[in-house]
Parts: C-alpha cells; structure tokens; sequence
C-alpha cells in the first residue's frame, strides 16, 4: 500500500458537496478526514453519507461511484471532525466551505497551516479564481480548482482548475484522486466561474426573472428547457438541487470578479433566499420536495 493509499484525504465542509465527496472517497476504501466548525452540520452529513450509501447498494454502483464492496462499511472510513488540527496526516484536500470570498481565503490560510508541506488542497468552488485562493497559502503551485457536481456519487465527471501557478505535481494527485473515485476530469484554465458556472448562473436566474415577470410559471419553463431542447432537467429545477443561496453567493461571487451587473441576481430569488425557500435541501424553492426526493407544486 502506498503512502498515499494510507494517508486520508481531507474534506472540509460537511455541506451538501462535502458530504457527497466524503462518501465518493470512502466507497472506494480510502480513509476520509472530514472537518466543519458546525457539529450540526457534521451530525447532517453523517445522516446524508448513510442514506447515499443506501442508495448506493441498492443501485450496485450501476450509476457512477465505486460500489461498497460487500461486507464493507465506508461510513467507518470516515472521520468527523471540527479540528483543522486532524488533517496532519491528510494527503490530498478538497474544499468545500460557503461561496464566500473571505471565508474561503481563511479556510485555506488555516489549512496552509494545518497541513503538512506536500498535501496538494483543491477548492471545489463554483466561481473564486483559483489563484486567489492560492495566494493565501505559501503552496500556490499545490493548488488548483476541482469543481465537483451534485450529486457528487451520481456524478462521474469534474471540472478540473488550473490555475496559473498550479504546477504538474499537483494536477498528477488530483488525478490520483479521480481514479481512486471512478471520475474523469476535464480540464479549463482559472477565471471566475470557470466553464461551468460562468454559463449555468446566468441560466438559472434568466429563468427566475421570467417567473418573476410572469412570461411563464416555473413549471412550463423548465418544461421548455426538457421538452424543446431535451435537457434532462429545466434550469429551475437545477437550482432547487444546487441550493439557491449558493446560487446567490455565486452569482456575488461572479459580479465581484467580473465587475459585469449581469450577474446581479434577481429580487424573486433574493428573496426566496431570505424565506429561506433554498431549493431541495430545505423541502421549498420553485418546487415542493420530501425527503424521499419526490417534486411536488410549482411557483
Ligand atoms: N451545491 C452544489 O450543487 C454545488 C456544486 C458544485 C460546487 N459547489 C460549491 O461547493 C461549495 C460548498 O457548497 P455546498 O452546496 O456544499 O454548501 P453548503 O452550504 O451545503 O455547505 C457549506 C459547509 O461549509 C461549512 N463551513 C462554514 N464555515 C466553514 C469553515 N470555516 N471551515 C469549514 N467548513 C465551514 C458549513 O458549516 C457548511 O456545512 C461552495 O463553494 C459551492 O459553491 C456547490
């Protein structure tokens, strides 16, 4: 076994993405550190992890992700924790605190110190530069953007961020990483928003603006977006999976770096936010949703 097979890899932030991440590692018998300030959102991770490796099983790995081999129990491999102080021994970090600028650059000041001199950290952030990130540690050649998507077990591709100090050592680990989880990574260089969201923000709130200016009612937006272009899911119904409130910090995230108004985002989903009406994780955002994941009325 290797050192890094024995070293575990570090999740911070026990949220909606640091929780599918944590479960991606450990269903592939690799030991997970996981750290959050919050014992609530640990105990809620927890909760997440064990219902996705139920799912999991029932579903053999059919849909992206290692399946648990049989007799095993990923959920052990995990460690939960609210020390920055248990990733000494962590080879590989990934990222995952809120969509905020200044919470995030300390996240990587406290693990530039927790850590020890080799773990490359990579953010999964929806829109910080890379390198801004980076400039908060004394390793800006070990940093880069791994932009993972959610469902992260379900999900078997990774937007993978070079940023432009980003050095060879670190892009090798992070494949090491995507190997180790069953993922592939296509590769874009560092600006705000990458590929991905620079696109997808903008999408997900033109769609609430034409809600809130009444073209058309959530449901018929999205079914444009399924029935006339084939997408598997409407933009609206992404963004109840995404979580509105990370939607709205991205798009602030997008308006800073950019400096372009465009990415102003719209009073209904300011709004919704405040309700707290965040989309799926909160059972109300353009659509109604149970536990069991069933999507109910419309706006
Ligand atoms: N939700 C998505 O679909 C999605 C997809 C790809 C990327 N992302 C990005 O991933 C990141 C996490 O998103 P999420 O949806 O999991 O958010 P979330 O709000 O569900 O989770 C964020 C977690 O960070 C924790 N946290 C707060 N301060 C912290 C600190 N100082 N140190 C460690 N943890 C801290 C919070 O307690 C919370 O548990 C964000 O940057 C987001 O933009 C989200």
């Amino acid at each position: 076994m290797s050192q890094e097979t024995q070293r575990p890899v570090g999740i911070v932030g026990a949220g909606v993405m640091g929780a599918g991440i944590a479960q991606c590692v450990a269903q592939a018998g690799h030991p997970v550190v996981v750290v959050d300030p919050s014992r609530e959102a640990l105990d809620g991770a927890r909760r997440r992890v064990a219902d996705g490796l139920r799912l999991s099983r029932l579903l053999h790995g059919s849909r992206g992700g290692t399946a648990p081999a049989p007799g095993t129990d990923p959920a052990a491999l995990i460690r939960w924790t609210t020390d920055y102080g248990d990733l000494d021994t962590a080879w590989f970090v990934v990222e995952c605190g809120p969509e905020r600028t200044d919470v995030k650059e300390r996240i990587f000041e406290q693990l530039d110190k927790a850590c020890p001199e080799d773990t490359v950290f990579a953010t999964n952030t929806s829109a910080i530069p890379v390198d801004r990130l980076a400039a908060r540690t004394r390793r800006p050649g070990q940093v880069l953007g791994m932009h993972f998507m959610n469902p992260a077990p379900l999900k078997d591709t990774v937007e993978v961020v070079r940023g432009p100090r980003t050095g060879e050592a670190a892009l090798r680990q992070a494949e090491r990483l995507l190997e180790l989880t069953g993922k592939k990574g296509i590769h874009v260089s560092d600006g705000p928003g990458f590929v991905t969201n620079r696109v997808l923000m903008l999408t997900c709130n033109e769609a609430a603006q034409v809600v809130q200016e009444g073209t058309a009612d959530a449901r018929t937006v999205d079914r444009i977006f399924r029935d006339c272009f084939g997408h598997p899911m409407g933009p609206l119904e992404t963004g109840d999976l995404i979580g509105w409130d990370v939607i709205v910090d991205t798009l602030h995230v997008l308006r800073e770096h950019t400096g372009d108004p465009k990415f102003t985002p719209c009073d209904l989903l300011v709004g919704m936010v405040e309700r707290g009406e965040t989309g799926r994780k909160a059972g109300r955002g353009f659509f109604t949703h149970t536990a069991a994941g069933a999507r109910g009325g419309a706006r």
